[in-house]
């Protein structure tokens, strides 16, 4: 190719990179990125490890022999590469750590390696003894989030909710995490999470059962694919005491099974509806609770009565219903002691914790004060112009940002309605089943009248 046409070629192709970087990063990381990526790691490997301390010094034969023979002293030795891996979002690295050596050198370098290999994220976890491998994000994935078609580890009750900042899924797993709590500000994006999960959730054999104190705005609309509605804190009351009442009835049912199974030499003895036969296990709840505080609040006497009942279900409920095949969602905007007796005894049984952007320190301690200081910063710092994003922890003390895919109302709705027949009839919730629209009649429109012929001239 002639010299002329090179630069040419060379040109349009940096223009295209700047373009696609500018507005399309995921397009630019796949077609410009990774390459570019891979041969910054490589080439900067050595000396990125070396500044980020990551180095140990070459064993002392080697030196001894140096020194002896008057030969160069052999570097400091970087981790062995053991395989560099992109991926959709980044890269992969795996490396063999060097002997003293540990994990933690390497979660505590990942904000410099980050810096030093130029790219959005690093993240570090230990595979098996002496390897570790670095999860970089080559992009910021949360700008424009895009969720993959297939994720492979989707299962019953462990559905995709949101993208993380390393660029894998976050999934919420009701069987690992029963009862989770998602506090976030107005706003914040609380209700688009909420919306994604109950979409996800809508197309497997699972009873969805809702309390929506804003008159039932959030969850009403989708109410074709709900067991059980409640959209005002007296039917709350009566909706949370009859599931105790149906939690109530599987424990009966796993105690007859067990008293079968105590008999039967070499027969599994099941403590949760997990080990029942199918035939006779009761299909899982998923109660999602929006706006918990119009719960907790009381105007008069008989309002405060009806809020201490209402949490000691609810407290029954999340300390007894995972076994139950119940599983809890809370969401509100402050979940702390000033909401009254019991709430922090509730708290504690709700493992599972996100926040979305809050107004102030105090009301992210309530989601990970008793977690890690870490997340409660991370927390504070969720920018405003990023509604959607959230700090999502658990009882480990980890924690990581996400942020859910824009799922619109209409769409969570689409997937109630064609996933209604999925929807189990609950005996027990049954005074709470929702009321739904009347089918609209189609609107045939009149045949238009035939025009007037023009008059004759
Ligand atoms: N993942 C997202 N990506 C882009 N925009 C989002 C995302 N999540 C939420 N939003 C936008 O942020 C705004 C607030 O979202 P949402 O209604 O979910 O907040 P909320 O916390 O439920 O608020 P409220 O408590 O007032 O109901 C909406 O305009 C929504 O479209």
């Amino acid at each position: 190719m002639a010299p002329d046409l090179w630069l040419i070629v060379l040109a349009v192709a940096s223009v295209a990179a700047l373009v696609l970087k500018w507005r399309r990063p995921a397009w630019y990381w796949l077609t410009f990125g990774i390459a570019f990526a891979v041969l910054r790691v490589l080439i900067r490997y050595t000396t990125v490890m070396d500044a980020c301390q990551l180095t140990v010094p070459a064993p002392r034969w080697r030196i001894w022999l140096a020194r002896m023979f008057k030969w160069q002293i052999p570097r400091q030795r970087a981790p062995k590469i053991l395989r560099v891996r992109p991926t959709r979002t980044g890269l992969r690295l795996r490396l063999k750590m060097r002997p003293g050596q540990d994990a933690f050198e390497f979660s505590a370098a990942a904000d410099r390696l980050r810096h030093s290999f130029a790219v959005q994220q690093v993240v570090s976890r230990e595979v098996r003894p002496s390897v570790v491998e670095l999860t970089m994000t080559g992009y910021d994935v949360l700008k424009r989030v895009q969720m993959p078609a297939a994720v492979p580890d989707r299962d019953l009750l462990k559905v995709p909710v949101a993208l993380c900042e390393d660029g894998t899924i976050h999934l919420r797993d009701y069987r690992a995490v029963p009862h989770s709590l998602n506090l976030g500000a107005t706003q914040s994006g609380k209700s688009v999470y909420q919306r994604q999960l109950i979409k996800e959730l809508a197309a497997q054999p699972v009873a969805l059962v809702g309390i929506d104190c804003k008159q039932g705005v959030e969850l009403a609309p989708m109410s074709r694919r709900f067991s059980a509605l409640a959209d005002n804190p007296d039917d709350a009351l009566g909706l949370l005491e009859a599931l105790v009442d149906r939690m109530n009835g599987i424990y009966q049912l796993i105690r007859a099974e067990q008293r079968i199974s105590a008999d039967v030499p070499d027969a599994e003895i099941t403590a949760d509806i997990w080990g029942l036969p199918e035939t006779l296990r009761p299909v899982p709840v998923v109660l999602t609770i929006d706006e918990v505080a119009e719960l907790a609040l009381f105007a008069s006497k008989a309002d405060e009565k009806r809020r201490d009942r209402i949490i000691t279900a609810l407290v029954r409920l999340v300390q007894l219903g995972r076994a139950a095949g119940i599983y809890v969602d809370i969401y509100g905007q402050r979940f702390g002691s000033e909401l009254g007796n019991g709430i922090t005894m509730l708290r504690a049984q709700l493992t599972g914790r996100s926040s979305h952007r809050v107004n102030d320190e105090s009301s992210a301690k309530m989601a990970f004060g008793d977690i890690s200081p870490h997340a409660v910063f991370a927390t504070t710092q969720i920018p405003k112009e990023r509604p959607g994003t959230a700090v999502v922890g658990d009882s480990t003390g980890g924690w990581i940002r996400i942020r859910t895919p824009h799922t619109s109302l209409r769409s969570a709705v689409n997937a109630c309605n064609k996933h209604a027949h999925l929807t189990p009839d609950l005996p027990e919730l049954a005074a709470f089943r929702p009321v739904l629209p009347a089918a609209k009649p189609v609107e045939v429109p009149a045949p238009a009248a035939p025009a007037e012929a023009p008059a004759a001239v």
